[in-house]
Parts: C-alpha cells; sequence; structure tokens
C-alpha cells in the first residue's frame, strides 16, 4: 500500500469518497480528516450519509471513489478485518454483541486481532499459550473497570439493559486497542444520566488511551459538548464543518434541518 503521507498524518484523512447504491448516490464526494487525539463529530440528518461514510471507511463497502488513509498509510478497499488489525475498532447503530455469552467474554472477543492461536503452538508450547491467555484477560479486566462494568462482569449480555449493553459494545471495541475508534450512534435510546456517562467515557478513551475518535451523533447537546470539530452531511454531501457552535449555526444546516423535526428540536435545544 503506498503512503500518502509520510509525516504529521492525521489519524483519519477520506478524499473524494463516492458511493452510490443503485441510482442512490449516498455519498458524493466526501473529504474528511480527523487529527490524532481529536473527538470528531459526523452528524446531519437521518439519511444523509453518516453511516455509508463508516462502512466505506471500515471495508464494508468499497468506495466508488476517493482514498482513505489511516495515519498515512492507504487502506482503501482492505476488508474489514485488515482495517481493524491496522488500528480502527468501531461499533454499530445497531448493537452486535453475542446473545448467550456473558459480558466478559463479549468483551474479550475484542482481543481477537491480537490472538494468534495455533493447535501445534497450543500443544508444544502451553506455556506461552496460556501466558497469551493471561495477557489477554489482564487487558480486558483492566477495560472492564476503567468502564465500570465490573459488577454486571459475569451476567449474560442479554440480560443487562440497553444503556449497558451499549457500554459494553464500547469496551469491547476499546479491548481492541484501537488507534481510531468510530462510534454509530453510541447514545441512541439512552437516558440522560447514561448520556453522560458514555460521554465521560469517550473523554476519558481519548484523555487516558490516546484513541482518536470519530462519532456519529444525533444529540446535538452531546456534539457540543464533546466534539472538537464536526462535519455536518446533508444527503451526501458537506453542508459546514468546523468547530460545533459555528457549523451547527451555519444557514446551510439549520435549513438542512428544518424538514426534520426530531433534528430540530435538538438543535433548538442547544441554541
Ligand atoms: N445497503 C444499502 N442499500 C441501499 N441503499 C442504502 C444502503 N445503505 C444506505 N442506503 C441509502 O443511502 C442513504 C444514506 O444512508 P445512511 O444510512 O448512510 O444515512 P445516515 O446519515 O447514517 O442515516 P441515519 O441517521 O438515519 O442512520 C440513504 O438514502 C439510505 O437509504
Amino acid at each position: 500500500m503506498p503512503r500518502l503521507a509520510p509525516t504529521d498524518a492525521p489519524a483519519l484523512a477520506c478524499r473524494g469518497i463516492e458511493r452510490s447504491f443503485g441510482g442512490l448516490k449516498a455519498l458524493k464526494g466526501v473529504d474528511l480528516e480527523v487529527r490524532p487525539g481529536e473527538i470528531f463529530g459526523l452528524v446531519g440528518p437521518n439519511g444523509s450519509g453518516k453511516t455509508t461514510m463508516v462502512n466505506v471507511i471500515t471495508g464494508f463497502y468499497p468506495p466508488n471513489a476517493g482514498r482513505v488513509a489511516l495515519f498515512g498509510d492507504d487502506i482503501t478497499g482492505l476488508a474489514p478485518h485488515a482495517i481493524t488489525r491496522r488500528g480502527i475498532a468501531r461499533t454499530f447503530q445497531n448493537l452486535a454483541l453475542f446473545k448467550g455469552m456473558s459480558v466478559l467474554d463479549n468483551i474479550l472477543v475484542g482481543r481477537h486481532i491480537h490472538m494468534h492461536p495455533s493447535v501445534l503452538g497450543t500443544l508444544f508450547y502451553w506455556v506461552a499459550a496460556v501466558r497469551e491467555e493471561t495477557a489477554h484477560r489482564t487487558v480486558v479486566e483492566e477495560i472492564i473497570e476503567f468502564m465500570q462494568l465490573q459488577e454486571i462482569r459475569h451476567e449474560p449480555v442479554e440480560v443487562v439493559p440497553l444503556g449497558l449493553q451499549k457500554r459494553v459494545e464500547l469496551a469491547r471495541a476499546l479491548a481492541a486497542e484501537p488507534r481510531v475508534l468510530i462510534l454509530d450512534e453510541p447514545m441512541a435510546g439512552m437516558n440522560q444520566e447514561e448520556k453522560e456517562y458514555i460521554a465521560r467515557f469517550i473523554l476519558d478513551a481519548r484523555d487516558e488511551r490516546g484513541v482518536s475518535v470519530l462519532v456519529i451523533e444525533h444529540h446535538m447537546d452531546v456534539v457540543m459538548a464533546i466534539c472538537d470539530r464536526v462535519l455536518v452531511l446533508n444527503y451526501g454531501e458537506t453542508i459546514a464543518a468546523g468547530p460545533p457552535a459555528e457549523a451547527m449555526a451555519s444557514p446551510k444546516v439549520i435549513e438542512a434541518y428544518l424538514g426534520h423535526s426530531a433534528a430540530r428540536r435538538q438543535l433548538r435545544a442547544v441554541s
């Protein structure tokens, strides 16, 4: 893979991303740049292309045009597992946890990219295998503590309330020890207290674990509170970018949200 930028590279750089579904142009040449250590918000009305952008970055949908680079390395078109190995972890709009497994085991799944299983290795070097397993569990225990999930660590994940399941999914993403964390509506369906918890964990993940964060979020109060910069999409195009208060006050953004009553309420609540 060619290097797009040898030095001072952004954590994530997307240039001219286009993606269509049949005749529908979901992304029409979108540029997006997340700086190292930044919390970057991707916002816009329903159907504006936010999740499609994340799916392009994480390899779920190859773009029809444009390039994606991670700390200067071109990752365009790589498979999702290869992109995860390069250092991007994500959560999903609709929870993607493994029912029937405990909270702890779900988080342990996040370690799989760092595991090196081999039958022969386990047979002949079982001491090393045990040591590796212990190291993974140590990381997971540390994340359980960081995310304050100790009390539910042995619960089957499906019996845990939705707000905590979202927290487990974030913990699993952190267990991969990513360089870039992508969160698709991490606060959907949460009450105010749960939202505040998640906002705190996102800030702490950036400050204490050094991850750069790209977050899709409809709750504008949260976007204003935690994002350093935002990019606003509408019908697959960028209509504003910059510091949240500035971008969300732009006439184009207000106009775009006018047809979306729920989003309009959100905007009014923070203005
Ligand atoms: N797999 C797909 N097949 C066909 N059309 C799709 C597909 N994925 C997304 N789209 C369309 O692309 C457009 C952008 O969708 P996308 O889910 O990216 O928007 P969004 O901004 O994430 O919306 P929301 O806030 O509602 O999640 C929409 O018109 C959507 O219907």
